[in-house]
């Protein structure tokens, strides 16, 4: 798998350097390739907005630098038809949600390309003219609005990339995770047995193996339906959306 970002701030992104996906490159199971956006600029003050067309605050990213970026990066992967097998990600506040689901999907893709977004946004013709030259994905982190579109791009490259097989060193550890079996996650206890008053559940130190796994079971249940009814099916989760309401 490769990441390749293109960016304002490409120092924005030295932190992939370490931890898992640090290591992941350096054994050759990730690539990544962070490019700054301005590299592509050519006048002196190396330009890479201007003002919006219909007025408002704010500015919006000028199309030609991202134009000749995606001429750049996707050019040589192009077949004859001009078409890229990389998908190229727009993260924006004004995506589809970001979920462990999209996640494992993109986890199968050979490249991916972040493109971050600054000021208000980049010119909308961009997205367009890239959707003609790849499959193109607008994805949010959430739903709220931060300062561009880096720090989204982190979390997705960190989520995104840890299911790469060979990044994580035991793949066992990814299966009994939130939102990976559609429920949150049970809770996790270690040594010490008892911690300032508190025990460990009986069930986890007893031995009993089916005993634990029917415990983690209905603990990530009983999570799930408390913090986020709206993971469960309408049948289960009903009762405590009507009691949600106002
Ligand atoms: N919510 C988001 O993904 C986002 C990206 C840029 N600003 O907000």
């Amino acid at each position: 798998m490769r990441f390749d970002i293109v960016t304002i701030f490409p120092e924005f992104f030295g932190v992939l350097d370490v931890s898992l996906l640090g290591k992941a490159r350096r054994d050759g199971v990730l690539e990544l390739g962070v490019h700054d956006l301005r590299q592509w600029t050519h006048d002196r003050h190396r330009t890479v907005d201007d003002t919006p067309y219909g007025g408002g605050a704010g500015m919006v990213m000028k199309p030609e630098p991202w134009g000749e970026a995606f001429d750049a990066l996707l050019g040589p992967d192009e077949d004859a038809a001009g078409t890229s097998d990389a998908v190229v990600v727009f993260t924006t506040p004004a995506g589809t949600p970001f979920t462990q689901s999209l996640a494992r999907e993109l986890a199968a893709e050979r490249r991916i390309v972040f493109a971050c977004g600054r000021y208000e946004g980049i010119d909308a013709r961009v997205v367009e003219h890239v959707a003609t030259r790849a499959r193109v994905l607008e994805v949010s982190l959430g739903d709220y609005v931060l300062n561009g579109g880096e720090v989204a791009a982190m979390a997705m490259i960190e989520a995104i990339g840890r299911l790469v097989p060979g990044v994580v060193g035991n793949p066992e550890s990814l299966v009994e995770e939130s939102h990976e079996s559609g429920l949150l996650e049970h809770p996790s206890y270690t040594k010490p047995r008892v911690w300032r008053g508190l025990e460990v559940p009986g069930v986890l130190h007893g031995g009993n193996h089916a005993a634990v796994a029917a415990w983690r079971r209905e603990q990530a249940l009983e999570r799930t339906r408390r913090v986020r009814p709206d993971l469960l099916p309408d049948g289960d989760g009903a009762e405590r959306t009507a009691s949600r309401q106002p």
